[in-house]
């Protein structure tokens, strides 16, 4: 197997995997290898194995939020790359859905919420923690992907568009605004994002919230905890590590979020992509602090199994670069079943119904990108 270079448009189609970045395409086909299931280890040696006894230049695949779950990680049949980030153009589509149904209903999850600030409160070791809701929606006939992508690209073009499939033959499938990690070389960059509002309706209200966000107190102490986090995971790999003082504003079509763009010269260039993504994960941005507190306080709050959201999706290469992007605003599709998830890092000031608010606006990427109907 090779990599074929190609600047021009890719196709994507179901069944394969896919990451689309604003500078970037990658799609790989075909499963030439399944690395052994790595639950509770870091998957890096398992996949330069399998790409030693293959001879293949790369691995994909996705990491769970769960370490203690199996990860789902292939080396592939054949792999495209392209300069341009593009998938083949398209629209959104119109989605007509059957039926939508969150999990937990907006008033339980407000109510989750307010019990996790009463913990963060209590003066426990908690400091904050992550909690998501799902929106479950039910179409008549199975949507097609293919169709489905270029929109979402479309209406998400700072965002890393990607599609992977999963264990059981479903895929789970978004346009994420957060780079967990990525290795070129010595070169590592992290750019977390924690602290979040959602977009105004008006510019001038756009403009409002935007600088409301960048000065509120409870979201800068809700982003200093995610950078500390990646800061301190990354500092023993690296002989220079950059942290930019304070955090800069980026907007998605739908929220706008504090952002850390993190760089760093690795000590060791053995240390690969997916090491440093198995090190990160799960970040105080889609669990909380101290992590074990955070996963014990999600496992009893919130009603679902996150299975791959909130864990880590990208590629690996044979050098040692790759790029892994937070399962974020993303979407498990497994036939007419599509389940949508977002959540909210919650602090001990955290506001139910803001923190509900934030989730709700954190839908509308995907509701929108895939042409489905609003939130009611
Ligand atoms: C957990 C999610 O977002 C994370 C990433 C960016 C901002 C976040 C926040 O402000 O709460 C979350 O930590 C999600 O979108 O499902």
């Amino acid at each position: 197997m090779g990599v074929v270079v190609d600047d021009g448009v890719l196709n994507y189609r179901p069944g394969a995997f896919a990451l689309a970045g604003p500078t970037s395409l990658l799609v790989a086909e075909g499963e030439r290898a399944r690395v052994a299931e790595t639950g509770r280890t870091d998957p890096a040696d398992a996949v330069a194995k399998a790409l030693a006894d293959t001879g293949a230049p790369l691995a994909v695949g996705a990491l769970p939020f769960d370490v203690g779950a199996p990860s789902h990680l292939v080396v592939p049949e054949s792999v495209k790359t392209g300069g341009a980030a593009q998938l083949t153009p398209g629209s959104p589509p119109r989605l007509t859905p059957t039926r939508v149904s969150p999990d937990p209903a907006a008033p339980d999850y407000a109510a989750a919420v307010a019990a996790a600030v009463a913990e963060l409160r209590a003066g426990g070791p908690l400091r904050k923690v992550v909690l998501a809701r799902a929106l479950r929606v039910a179409f008549d006939t199975a949507p097609d992907l293919a169709a489905l992508l270029p929109g979402l690209a479309a209406a998400t073009p700072h965002a890393h568009t990607f599609a992977t499939p999963l264990p059981g033959g479903a895929t789970l499938f978004g346009a994420s605004p957060e780079l967990l990690v990525s290795r070129r070389g010595p070169r590592v960059v992290s750019n977390p994002l924690a602290g979040s509002a959602p977009r105004g309706s008006t510019p001038a209200e756009d403009r409002e919230r935007a600088a409301a966000l960048a000065a509120s107190a409870k979201d800068l102490a809700e982003h200093r905890v995610v950078v500390e986090a990646v800061a301190d995971t990354l500092a023993p790999f690296c002989s220079d590590l950059r942290v930019p003082a304070g955090p800069s504003l980026v907007a998605t079509p739908t929220v706008w979020h504090l952002s850390t763009r993190i760089t760093g010269e690795l000590a060791d260039p053995s240390v690969s992509a997916l090491r440093l993504a198995s090190a990160l994960h799960p970040t105080p941005a889609v669990c909380g602090t101290p992590t074990t507190d955070a996963r014990r306080a999600i496992a009893r709050l919130e009603p679902f199994d996150r299975g791959f959201y909130g864990g880590a999706v990208g590629w690996t290469d044979h050098s040692g670069d790759g790029t892994w992007v937070v399962a974020i605003r993303c979407a498990r599709l497994a036939g007419t079943e599509m389940t949508l998830y977002a959540g909210a890092g919650i602090m001990p000031d955290s506001d139910p119904d803001a923190e509900l608010a934030e989730t709700s606006a954190k839908f509308a990427t995907l509701l929108r990108g895939l042409g489905l109907p609003p939130l009611g």
